[in-house]
């Protein structure tokens, strides 16, 4: 039996780091950065208006308040996107809108709600600071600058800043297509109905929102029969196209297990690993590429997915942060754990509450479901892992334990 330890270290060296490329910003969400972004533009490009209003000489309007306001005459509209402006001249304003150049000549903007918004004459109800309203030449960022540093993970504000500086592709760590085959003759998609015997093909739905979550691109192979040939025929004829094959089934003790079959023969190895769920583990090499066989049981595809395959694809692609983050929590009830395995359980977690008279410092955390490795239902009510570490055989209720959360 190998270790958690030892298998997640085999399969992030089995995956190894995504080469470079470079993608449209709409397809980078989510991927990181692999180069330092200097910006060519400044932001704002240019001075601008902060609000409606009207640009003025914060001089000519020291004197205007409510009681006595001050009359000019209105020489220019300048809405957002004039690229023309025209200098403002003492004792005259520009209308001006929010985001519209500041002419040459002007040092404030005066609200509209404080005039009397009038496009030939405007009365100013109110003086103006020199400076109000102006949004600067570059104050978010000068040109020349390091707008986005490499290994940033790029999220809405950084795409957003990368297409305020005038960018439209950005160099990522390419995201692998990853081709997920999950196996068994007793599998059946909708609508076909089922009978006695067969069941919903649920893995590859879960493998394909997960591995999506990570920026993947996924095919899948739904439901391919226990048969080496149909699995050969099926999976073969695409390796070309896959940087990663993942399946599921196929690979513990029984009479049919295709993948073991199928795969033993090419190179891939099978062990098992001291947890639960997840202990039928494989991975090796099919024609080059890389191959992860996940045990059939859908908890523990998942399970194996969050151990292994989210860890060393995020490492693959750049990431940092590859752990979900881990914090302590005190259960809620008792739980048992199998002598020698690391078991991860499936938990809901409620943060301490800072507020109130006895503010707690830890939170709670109950199990959902228990350990079975089809209960998926429990599964789907959980937002943790509980963590039971390999010696651990009992968690008694009140006792602290680590909790992953997903
Ligand atoms: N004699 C032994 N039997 C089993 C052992 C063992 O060590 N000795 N290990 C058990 C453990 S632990 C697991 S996990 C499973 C793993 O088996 P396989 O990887 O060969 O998976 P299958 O037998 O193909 O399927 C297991 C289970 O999951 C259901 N399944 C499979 N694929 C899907 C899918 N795509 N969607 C929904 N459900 C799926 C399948 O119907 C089975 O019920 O082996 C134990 N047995
Ligand atoms: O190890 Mo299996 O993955 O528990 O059900």
């Amino acid at each position: 039996m190998i270790s958690v330890e030892d298998h997640r270290a085999t399969v992030t060296e089995l995956l190894g780091t995504r080469p470079t490329t470079e993608l449209a910003l709409a397809d980078c969400a989510g991927l990181v950065l692999a180069a330092d972004v200097q910006a060519d533009v400044a932001l704002p490009p240019f001075d601008n208006s902060a609000m409606d209003g009207y640009a003025i000489r914060s001089v000519d309007v020291v004197e205007a308040d409510e009681q006595r306001p001050v009359e000019l005459p209105v020489a220019e509209d300048i809405p957002a996107g004039r690229t023309d402006i025209p200098a403002l001249l003492p004792g005259t304003a520009h209308r001006i809108m929010t985001g519209a150049p500041i002419p040459p000549g002007a040092d404030s903007v005066v609200p509209v709600e404080r005039t009397s918004g009038g496009t030939d004459r405007v009365s100013i109800f109110a003086a103006a600071a020199p400076g109000a309203h102006l949004r600067r030449t570059g104050e978010d960022v000068s040109v020349g600058t390091l707008a986005l540093p490499a290994g940033s993970v790029l999220g809405p504000a950084r795409l957003g800043l990368a297409a305020a500086i005038g960018l439209d592709r950005l160099p990522v760590h390419a995201p692998p297509r990853v081709l997920v085959v999950s196996t068994g003759t007793e599998l059946v998609l909708p609508p076909e109905p089922l009978r006695h015997g067969q069941i919903y093909e649920s893995n590859s739905i879960m493998l394909h929102a997960a591995l999506r979550e990570l920026g993947c691109q996924v095919r899948t192979v739904r439901s391919v029969a226990d048969d080496v040939p149909t699995f050969l025929g099926a999976v073969e004829p695409l390796l070309a196209e896959a940087d990663l094959v993942v399946t599921s089934g196929g690979v513990s003790a029984g009479a049919y297990e295709v993948v073991k079959d199928a795969l033993a023969e090419v190179g891939v190895t099978f062990a098992r690993v001291g947890m639960q769920p997840g202990g039928p583990q494989g991975c090796g090499r099919w024609n080059g590429v890389p191959v992860v066989t996940l045990p059939g049981n859908p908890v523990s595809v998942l399970v194996s997915f969050e151990a292994f395959l989210r860890p060393a694809l995020r490492t693959a692609l750049g990431h940092t942060e590859v752990d979900r983050t881990r914090v302590r929590a005190r259960l809620t009830e008792g739980l048992r754990s199998p002598d020698g395995k690391r078991q991860f359980r499936r938990g809901h977690y409620t943060p301490p509450d800072y507020g109130g008279g006895a503010a707690q410092v830890t939170g709670v955390v109950g199990p959902r479901g228990g350990p079975g490795s089809h209960l998926l239902a429990a599964f789907a009510q959980a937002n943790c892992l509980i963590v039971l570490p390999e010696p651990v055989t009992e968690a008694a209720e009140g006792s602290e334990v680590d909790v992953l959360l997903l």
